[in-house]
């Protein structure tokens, strides 16, 4: 597994009050499920490795380049593919234009740009839609089109929030296969679903108060488990185990 982004002493806040207090952070290929109660700081995170906003303090690095300045983030930004929790979206806009328009954000060369375009879009499965407008899809054929907006150019980092939001069962599973098909990317999915990091992440964080309460592999997750904690599966119960440790990292 190839180290695609690191993070060292994060600060990142809103104001004067710090999210992030001084977070180190990995991230190689395969996927990490991001996982954490609300406002544990997962979109502060996956907004600050985007790039989106540059970070209070420390160090990231994506591909080897640092990205804490917008002049040195141009250069990476290709590399990295960002589905915020609320994208928004030009309504009038076909699916296919619209991901050649994010295609062209992320400035995928021109002479790339089409055939990236029509194979993020065949990846989600919306080839038939290719000509629909944003504005006419449903729910979870709209959140496909944003995670083919985040693939688009086959970036080697993408960040996705909570992607999984909105879709029913069927549409879970065939995002899930979507997922283990993008080989030699490192992908890093914030998820209030437990069940989605047990189907396909190679590692886990739990975050809390915008530290990271627990990193592994998610049987290590399993092993931790109170059998009293609340939970209907192993991974659930070791995901509460973790979550009520008192804000004291487990692992
Ligand atoms: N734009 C903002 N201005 C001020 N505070 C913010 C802003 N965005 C987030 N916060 C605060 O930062 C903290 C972390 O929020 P964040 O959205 O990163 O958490 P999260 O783990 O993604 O939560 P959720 O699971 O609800 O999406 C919260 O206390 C939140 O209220």
């Amino acid at each position: 597994m190839e180290i695609v982004a690191r993070a060292s002493g994060l600060v990142q806040g809103y104001g004067q009050r710090p999210v992030i207090d001084g977070l180190d952070i990995e991230i190689s290929t395969g996927v990490l499920g991001l996982l954490g109660p609300n406002g544990a700081g997962k979109t502060t995170l996956l907004r600050t490795l985007a790039s989106v906003a540059p970070p209070v303090a420390g160090r990231i690095e994506v591909l080897g380049q640092s990205v804490e300045s917008e002049s040195t983030a141009r250069r990476v930004r290709r590399d990295i593919g960002y589905l915020p929790q609320d994208f928004g979206y030009y309504p009038n806009f076909s699916v296919y234009d619209f991901v050649r328009y994010c295609a062209w954000l992320r400035e995928v060369p021109k002479k790339e740009a089409d055939a990236a375009t029509r194979h993020a879009v065949a990846s989600v499965g919306l080839e038939k839609q290719s000509k629909a407008k944003m504005k006419s899809l449903s729910g979870g054929m709209l959140r496909r089109a944003g995670i083919a907006t985040a693939i688009v150019g086959s970036p080697k980092l993408v960040l996705l929030d909570e992607p999984t939001v909105g879709l029913d069962p069927a549409q879970r599973l065939e995002f899930r296969g979507l997922i283990r098909s993008l080989q030699d990317t490192a992908i890093v999915l914030s998820t209030h679903l437990v069940e989605d990091v047990a189907a396909i992440c190679d590692d886990t964080a739990v975050m809390s108060d915008g530290r990271f309460l627990f990193r592994g592999v998610p049987d290590e997750l399993v092993a931790l488990a109170n059998p009293d904690a609340p939970g209907d599966s192993a991974l659930e119960r070791g995901y509460m185990t973790v979550l009520n440790s008192n804000g004291m990292p487990v692992a």
